[in-house]
């Protein structure tokens, strides 16, 4: 992967009102990386993208793309740059085939160019039988895909995706992200946001975002190296009244049921974690497990919005 630094930001911050919406955000992406931002609705991470996409001025801070500054430099940069929003901007009264010529259009492409590459798309993204569909009458994941066509028609070395997958199931999801390790490995540099931990744990790196801030950052396997707190699994009867008994001791972070299994964060302040568990639970038997990237976001978030 190239060293060459396509996003970066430094304090970009946007307040709505008495909302800070987005607080002081840095980030440094790399050319190639699939890069996630990770949270719960209302985060920031709508906000966050549509400023580094240059289409919502930040109350303050500043965008660099392609080592260029945003700021006056919208037009040049929108060659290079594709959006997918969230609620997949196609006309759902125009075809397929026309949604594609349209946005062609918009991108200038010439006849014969435009011809060639909407043709590739097609077979591509697998739209060869629904070009004459409407694409207001296409399932959620055909959706999906001629939106990442869309996205992709003048082959943009970014891409913006903003919740890409909220509206499809797993076996599209699973395809929608084989197409983006494509276009990673053809050099294109992603960002992605998402509030699923599987989604999340696919990219290279991610950031997780909590009421606009950045609460921690890197890959995921960083990540769980890094967290702060140690993991914790007990089996046994009445797991109910233990979750109970252990979260009202301030150094556990949160504990969650996960099928017949009950699984324990304690912070990682506490200097003897499994001495703490046996005088909480004398009864149970505590083992110390490998964390998880959802692990990972409740400790980073204080267990405030899973488990
Ligand atoms: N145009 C706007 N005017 C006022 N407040 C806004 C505007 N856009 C977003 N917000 C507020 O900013 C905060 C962040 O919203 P944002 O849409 O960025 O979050 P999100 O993480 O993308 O969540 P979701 O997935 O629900 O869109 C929310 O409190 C939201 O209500």
């Amino acid at each position: 992967m190239s060293q060459e630094r396509v996003i970066e930001s430094h304090g970009l911050t946007k307040q709505f009102g008495d909302n800070l919406a987005v607080n002081g955000l840095d980030l440094s992406i790399t050319q190639g990386t699939i890069y996630g931002f990770l949270g719960p609705n209302g985060c920031g991470k709508s906000t966050a993208i549509r400023m580094l996409t240059g289409l919502l001025e930040p109350t303050s801070g500043a965008v660099t793309l392609f080592g260029q500054p945003i700021k006056h430099h919208e037009e040049s940069l929108k060659q290079r740059i594709g959006y997918m929003t969230q609620k997949f901007s196609l006309y759902d009264n125009l075809t397929v085939l026309e949604n594609l010529r349209f946005v062609a259009s918009i991108y200038g492409l010439g006849r014969q160019q435009r011809k060639a590459r909407i043709q590739e798309l097609i077979q591509l993204y697998e739209l060869g039988a629904l070009t004459k569909q409407l694409a207001g009458a296409m399932s959620g994941g055909q959706k999906q895909r001629l939106a990442l066509a869309c996205a992709t028609l003048h082959q943009p070395e970014l891409l913006f995706l903003d919740e890409p997958t909220s509206a499809v199931d797993p076996e599209n999801r699973r395809d929608f992200w084989e197409h983006l390790f494509d276009l990673s490995d053809q050099g294109t540099t992603i960002l992605v946001s998402t509030h699923y931990m599987d989604e999340a744990e696919r990219c290279h790196a991610l950031a997780i975002l909590e009421n606009g801030h950045k609460r921690a950052d890197g890959t995921p396997q960083q990540l769980m190296n890094d967290m702060p707190a140690t993991v914790f699994e007990t089996q046994g009867p009445q797991l109910r009244q233990l979750k109970q008994q252990l979260v009202s001791h301030p150094e556990i972070l949160s504990a969650a049921q996960v099928g017949t299994r009950l699984r324990v964060l304690v912070n990682k302040t506490c200097a003897q974690p499994a001495t703490l568990l046996h005088t909480l639970g004398a009864e149970y038997c505590f083992d110390e497990v490998r964390p998880s990237l959802e692990d990972v976001f409740v400790a980073n978030t204080g267990g405030r919005h899973v488990g």
